[in-house]
């Protein structure tokens, strides 16, 4: 296959570009076998499903592309980091050039949209008057919350929440996004809008994003490639 130049602002990426490569790779909880020889290659900018049911192990591979499962065995590549030679010191370094957003928001329910943005980039280096309020700006304009800064998450709806918690992950410009059941406490039409966000900004930013959900259904949103677990194996489809 012909490599494809995407053209995003003044950079130009190759979308062939591998922002994840698991090959051989066996994944346990505590002394239980979750999933076997799992191989998995994700280019950059490239929108994947990853369904099974509940306790078919997703969280638990999406656990050992950042680094809060060790490998058993195999090779995994995230994002440029050699997870085999990835250290306990090195772990922030790659989780930064990581999105994560989980079903329950985790936002600070005492500070302003704007505060748990900047909280956020302050815990990961960023120093005040280096464009940090800039960046706020961008993120909330991106997920469509510009006019929400000043607002209290309590006054925001479950789907304006998770938006927020995009918004944060989306702020150190990740190249990969994971998203574990993060439509799980949204009603459908909520849900769909929110697939359908995460697909844009990967399209636009180059992010590759790897979904997670027991709920089939979402899968008749767009069409984009499917990983399945089942079984203790992890099956590779073309959505
Ligand atoms: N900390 C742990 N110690 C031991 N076993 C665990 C641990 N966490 C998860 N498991 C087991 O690993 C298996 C896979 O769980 P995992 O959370 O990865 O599945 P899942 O597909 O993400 O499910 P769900 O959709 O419910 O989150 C389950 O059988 C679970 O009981």
């Amino acid at each position: 296959m012909k490599p494809q130049n995407v053209e995003s602002g003044h950079k130009s990426y190759q979308m062939t570009e591998a922002i994840v490569e698991l090959r051989g790779v066996n994944i346990r909880q505590g002394n239980r076998n979750i999933l076997e020889n799992v191989d998995l290659r994700i280019a950059r900018g490239e929108f994947v499903y990853l369904v099974g049911k509940t306790g078919s192990g997703k969280s638990s591979l999406l656990k050992t592309l950042y680094a809060a499962l060790p490998l058993a065995s195999g090779s995994a590549t995230v994002s440029g980091f050699d997870l085999r030679k990835t250290g306990r010191r090195k772990i922030p370094k790659l989780r930064r050039q990581l999105g994560i957003v989980f079903q329950d928001f985790n936002l600070l329910m005492d500070r302003s949209v704007e505060d748990n943005l900047r909280f956020a980039l302050e815990a990961t280096g960023w120093k005040k008057g280096t464009g940090a309020e800039e960046r706020i700006d961008q993120v909330l304009q991106e997920v469509g919350l510009a006019d929400r800064r000043r607002s209290m998450p309590h006054t925001l709806s479950g789907g304006e929440q998770q938006r927020v918690a995009f918004a944060r992950a989306l702020l150190n410009a990740p190249t990969l996004l994971i998203a574990d059941e993060v439509t799980g406490n949204l009603d459908p039409e909520t849900s769909k809008d929110i697939l359908e966000l995460m697909r844009n900004l990967g399209r636009e930013h180059g992010t590759a994003v790897l979904f997670a959900t027991h709920d089939y259904r979402l899968l008749d949103t767009f069409h984009a490639r499917v990983v399945r677990c089942e079984g203790g194996k992890v099956f590779n489809s073309e959505g």
